[in-house]
């Protein structure tokens, strides 16, 4: 079973990050963990930090002559945003005083972790919660999935996402629509669906889409606001019998939904035609099995790819929503934790709106999850042990 953690704050030196469990003689570049990190930075509504961060992810153990060794794979990523001087963090970690020059922060911002985040640690600063909660983490959490990603590319399974919708612009049918836009693309499989979405500023499939979505971005930024919206990710070549229906904690569909809800600010998910299900009558939600080719397909893949917490061998589709971002130019009202005084929020450097960064995190943290789900079928030790079991 693969795992990973990652260490660091968002102004600290570095970001860590240990993937464990990844077998032995897997091919893996630091240049193909480069262009999933680039993409991450990528995307209009960013805010100044992406600018000037050159995300780059070193190995430090775990790899030997660009092959896994089976051991663990220790990473580093520098911020480069620590060695100027508003960094707001300590240079030297242990040394008492080093940065108390720094004005405490105890104006909350709804929506981020500042005042959950005080109450359940009992800072007297808000500092560490922003440099933890923030989404920085999601540099090393991009790395250490790519690992994965590489892993499953290496039996011929992709994944790629794109936006849906950016606030109030989207696709009119989000479901039939985007069917229609996205099934021819998916028999070169689904990373030729990222590399189309990544022509996109805003990483949409579809050009007056993406006019207007930028046009509403570059309007709710100059009102101080932020945005949200909807995403999707497909993968390709995923054999079917991945996961189980036999315990909750087995079922693939609840895996991706915990890794989801696991990212900074996603606030559903839902698999295949999820929610829109709800709304519609059985005859035309279910996907009709037929026998072809000496093989059990089905005609539509609206419940996306899981039947019983089981892939069904058709592509996945995991889709999701992530709120506007919680830090606003344009203040709302809040209350200093301290003084307990109403307050007007405080703005610091922010995105305006992260979603076409954020659908390479989703597509990496779902990459972890398959690969794990994988493995717990055609597992081995190594690459070679795993290749003689899956082509039985
Ligand atoms: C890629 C990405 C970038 C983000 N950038 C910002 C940002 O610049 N400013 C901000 O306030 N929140 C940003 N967020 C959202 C916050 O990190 C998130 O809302 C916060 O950690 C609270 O967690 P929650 O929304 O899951 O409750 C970003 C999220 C992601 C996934
Ligand atoms: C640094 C990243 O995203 C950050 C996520 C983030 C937040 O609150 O989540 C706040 C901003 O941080 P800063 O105030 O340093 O500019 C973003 O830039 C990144 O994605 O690498």
């Amino acid at each position: 079973m693969i795992r990973y953690l990652t260490a660091g704050e968002s102004h600290g030196p570095q970001l860590t990050g240990i993937t464990e469990g990844v077998p032995a003689g897997l091919p893996i570049t630091e240049d193909e963990i480069a262009l999933h990190l680039a993409r991450r930075q990528k995307g209009y509504g960013r805010g100044g930090r992406m600018a000037f961060e050159k995300d780059r992810a070193t190995f430090l153990s775990g790899v030997r002559f660009g092959e896994t060794t089976g051991a663990p794979i220790a990473m580093s990523i520098p911020n480069r945003a620590h060695e100027k001087d508003d960094s707001n963090w300590p240079k030297v970690l242990n040394k008492e005083g080093d940065g108390e020059d720094v004005e405490a922060i105890t104006v909350p911002r709804p929506g981020h972790a500042d005042l959950t985040g005080v109450q359940k640690y009992r800072y007297d600063d808000i500092r560490p919660a922003i440099e933890r909660s923030s989404a920085r983490e999601t540099a090393m959490r991009v790395a250490c999935c790519s690992i994965a990603r590489q892993f499953l590319k290496h039996f011929g399974i992709e994944i790629g996402g794109h936006v849906t919708r950016v606030g109030s612009v989207g696709y009119e049918d989000s479901w039939e629509d985007v069917r229609k836009r996205v099934g021819p693309m998916l028999k070169d499989g689904a990373e030729s669906v990222f590399e189309e979405a990544d022509k996109s500023p805003v990483r949409c499939l579809d050009e007056e889409l993406t006019q207007e979505m930028r046009d509403l971005i570059i309007k709710r930024r100059k009102e101080g606001s932020s945005l949200g919206g909807h995403w999707e990710v497909i993968v390709t070549g995923l054999p079917a019998g991945l996961g189980s229906f036999v315990h909750w904690d087995r079922k693939l569909d609840g895996k991706i939904a915990q890794a989801i809800m696991g990212t900074q600010a996603m606030k559903g998910v839902e698999i295949g035609q999820g929610f829109e299900s709800g709304r519609r009558h059985g005859q035309v939600v279910h996907d009709e099995i037929i026998y072809e080719d000496d093989d059990f397909k089905r005609r539509t893949n609206r419940m996306g790819g899981i039947e019983g917490g089981i892939s069904t061998g058709m592509p996945l589709i995991v889709r999701g929503v992530m709120k506007p971002i919680p830090t606003m130019l344009t203040p709302i009202d809040t209350v200093d934790f301290k003084s307990k005084e109403k307050k007007d929020t405080r703005y610091e450097r922010s995105d305006v709106c992260a979603l076409p960064r954020a659908i390479v995190v989703v597509e990496s943290v779902i990459a972890t999850v398959l690969a794990n789900a994988f493995l717990e079928k055609f597992g081995g030790d190594s690459i070679e042990e795993i290749e003689e079991r899956y082509s039985n």
